[in-house]
C-alpha cells in the first residue's frame, strides 16, 4: 500500500440516488471515500461526477425540485448527512466545497481567509491572525501573499486565486474537501502547483475531487472511481483501476476507446 493508503473510511455514499426533479441524475451509487485519501470520480460527460460530489455538502438543497435518496454517511459520527435533521450549514464546516473557477469574495486576501472564523463568530484579533497565517501556509501561498494581506484576493493569479479559495476552506478546519475540477481554468504550472497541493493536503483532510483530466486522476489520487450514466461502475485502487480493471466498461473508458 502507498502512504496515501487508508482502512478507515472518512465518507460513504450508500444506495445513494439524486433526482433533479424528475431526472434521475444518480442511482444506487455506494462510493467510500477513505480517510486522508484521495479519491477520484472520472467519467464521461454529463455521467454525474459533479452531482455527486455536491452531494456531499447538500449544495443541491439551495433548488427546490431536488430530491436526495438513500445515505451520505460521515465518520467517525456516522451521521447520514442527508438526514432532514441535520443542518446543511453545519454539514458545509465539516465538508468544504473548492470550485473550478476560482470564486475569492471581492474582499482582501486576509478578509477571504479569515471569513469562516468570522462566521463562526470569532472576534479575537490574535486568533484570527494566526488562523489566516496557518490556512495561508498550509495552502501554500503565504509566502506569496504575506506582504500585501490587505489586497484585493481579486487581483491575484488565476493560480493563487484558487490556492486562496483552498485557504478560506482550510481555516475552518473541514475533515473532508472537495474538489470539483479545480485545475481545468488553470495553466499548465499553476495545475502542477495545485496537483502538488492536494497531494500534500491529505496529511490534514480527506479530499474528494471530481476530474476529467485521467492524467490527473492517475497522478493524484490514491482510489479511482469510475462513473457511468448516473452509477457507480467500479471503484478501487487507482493503480488497479489504470492497469487491471475489473469491468469492461472502465477498460473502454481508461484505454480511450470511448468517452
Ligand atoms: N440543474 C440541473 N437540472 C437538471 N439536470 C441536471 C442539472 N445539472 C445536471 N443535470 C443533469 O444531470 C446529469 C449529470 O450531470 P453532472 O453535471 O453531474 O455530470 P458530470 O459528470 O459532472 O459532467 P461534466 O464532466 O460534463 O461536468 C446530466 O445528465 C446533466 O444533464
Amino acid at each position: 500500500m502507498s502512504m496515501g493508503m487508508s482502512a478507515r473510511l472518512k465518507a460513504e455514499a450508500e444506495r445513494f440516488s439524486f433526482y433533479y426533479g424528475d431526472f434521475r441524475a444518480l442511482k444506487d451509487v455506494n462510493l467510500p471515500v477513505h480517510e486522508h485519501c484521495i479519491t477520484a470520480l472520472i467519467g464521461p460527460s454529463g455521467c454525474g461526477k459533479s452531482t455527486l460530489l455536491r452531494s456531499f455538502n447538500r449544495m443541491h438543497d439551495l433548488y427546490p425540485g431536488n430530491r436526495y435518496e438513500g445515505v451520505i454517511r460521515l465518520y467517525p459520527d456516522r451521521v447520514n448527512i442527508l438526514d432532514a435533521r441535520v443542518d446543511p450549514i453545519a454539514v458545509r464546516m465539516r465538508i468544504g466545497m473548492v470550485f473550478q473557477k476560482p470564486n475569492p469574495f471581492p474582499k482582501s486576501i486576509y478578509e477571504n481567509v479569515a471569513y469562516g472564523l468570522r462566521v463562526r463568530g470569532e472576534k479575537q484579533q490574535n486568533v484570527l491572525d494566526e488562523r489566516v497565517e496557518e490556512a495561508l501556509h498550509e495552502a501554500a501561498l503565504w509566502y506569496e501573499v504575506k506582504d500585501k494581506l490587505q489586497s484585493p484576493g481579486t487581483e491575484l493569479s488565476g493560480g493563487q486565486q484558487q490556492r486562496l479559495c483552498i485557504a478560506r476552506c482550510l481555516a475552518s478546519k473541514p475533515e473532508l474537501l472537495l474538489f470539483d475540477e479545480p485545475t481545468s481554468a488553470l495553466d499548465p504550472i499553476a495545475t502542477a502547483s495545485i496537483e502538488d497541493l492536494i497531494q500534500k493536503l491529505r496529511a490534514k483532510v480527506t479530499i474528494l475531487i471530481v476530474t476529467h483530466n485521467m492524467q490527473q486522476a492517475a497522478r493524484v489520487s490514491d482510489y479511482t472511481a469510475y462513473m457511468y450514466i448516473g452509477e457507480v461502475i467500479e471503484v478501487g485502487p487507482t493503480t488497479k483501476i489504470f492497469t487491471r480493471p475489473a469491468n469492461k466498461h472502465t477498460e473502454d473508458y481508461i484505454t480511450g476507446r470511448f468517452g
